[in-house]
């Protein structure tokens, strides 16, 4: 069995965060296990309330499943504050592992920060050199690049500078962006560029952490970076156009094993 652990925050909806993740990894056939950030009340309409846990209790977790149940791969996404940055990056550095997907989560769709404006610079200090692969979507990377990206060009002239903070490769996500769902992959050398078509729902709750998970999920199962990243973006399409109409919001993409099978995947 293949482990993965997710880093992040809980979603008391169930759609993104912490339960998007362990919902992505059971679908791959991965075992899944959690390091608990921060706590949001949390629905398909709004974030109501958000309580950080203490930076001490973050380590702890992260020893905690080190030490009996060292992960093929990790997930980070919702890291909220510096401290909590710090106390994950001081858990990177003493159990070392080498497959980290960092999703740098600022803002929920419902508008609420999930990242505290002075954490930007410890999240692009502390957090990007110690990653595989960081996959922002267009705000994000327009935050961490500090330019404005318009088009599928802006979208590679980012990825080359959040290349420069010191990760190894960089997904930029074009969802936020008009046309196709168009998707910017790059590893300091090539690009890549992954497509689909713009589904149309309003229903996509938890897009960016069930991407990042999907990628995770299959570097622990052994792929390499790039099918990894290719697999977790057909995993995402096939859970949006399986979304659910629940709640009053933006409801949530549905992750079902057996979608995944009959797509013809290998899990
Ligand atoms: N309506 C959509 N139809 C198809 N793919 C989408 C749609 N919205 C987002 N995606 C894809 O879902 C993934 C996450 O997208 P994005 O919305 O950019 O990130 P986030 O959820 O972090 O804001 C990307 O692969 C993106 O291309
Ligand atoms: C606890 C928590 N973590 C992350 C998010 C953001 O999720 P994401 O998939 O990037 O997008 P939305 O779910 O906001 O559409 C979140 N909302 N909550």
């Amino acid at each position: 069995m293949r482990l993965a652990l997710t880093i992040a925050g809980s979603d008391s909806g169930g759609g993104a965060g912490i339960q998007a993740d362990l919902k992505t990894f059971s679908a791959h056939g991965v075992f899944g296990m959690s390091v608990i950030t921060s706590v949001t009340a949390q629905n398909t309409k709004a974030v109501i309330g958000v309580e950080d846990v203490s930076p001490e209790m973050v380590y702890l977790q992260i020893k905690a499943v080190f030490e009996d149940l060292p992960p093929d791969a990790v997930k980070i996404g919702m890291v909220s504050s510096e401290s909590i940055i710090r106390s994950v990056a001081r858990g990177l550095d003493e159990f070392g592992p080498e497959k980290v997907v960092l999703d740098p989560v600022m803002i929920s769709k419902s508008g609420h920060a999930l990242l505290k404006p002075n954490a930007v610079e410890a999240l692009k200090k502390e957090l990007l050199p110690r990653c595989l692969v960081v996959t922002p979507n267009i705000p994000e990377a327009e935050a961490l690049s500090g330019m404005s990206i318009k088009g599928v060009e802006d979208m590679k002239r980012a990825a080359e500078r959040i290349m420069s903070y010191g990760c190894r490769a960089v997904v930029v996500k074009g969802g936020h962006l008009e046309g196709d769902a168009l998707d910017v992959f790059f590893n300091g050398r090539e690009f890549r560029e992954l497509k689909s078509e713009k589904i149309c729902t309003r229903n996509t709750h938890g897009t960016g952490c069930t991407f990042s998970s999907a990628v995770a999920a299959n570097l622990a199962l052994g792929y390499d970076l790039f099918t990894s990243v290719r697999l977790a973006k057909e995993y995402i399409t096939v859970a949006i156009k399986n979304s659910l109409n629940i709640g009053g919001g933006v409801g949530p993409v549905h992750h079902f094993y057996e979608l995944y099978r009959r797509s013809g995947l290998n899990v």
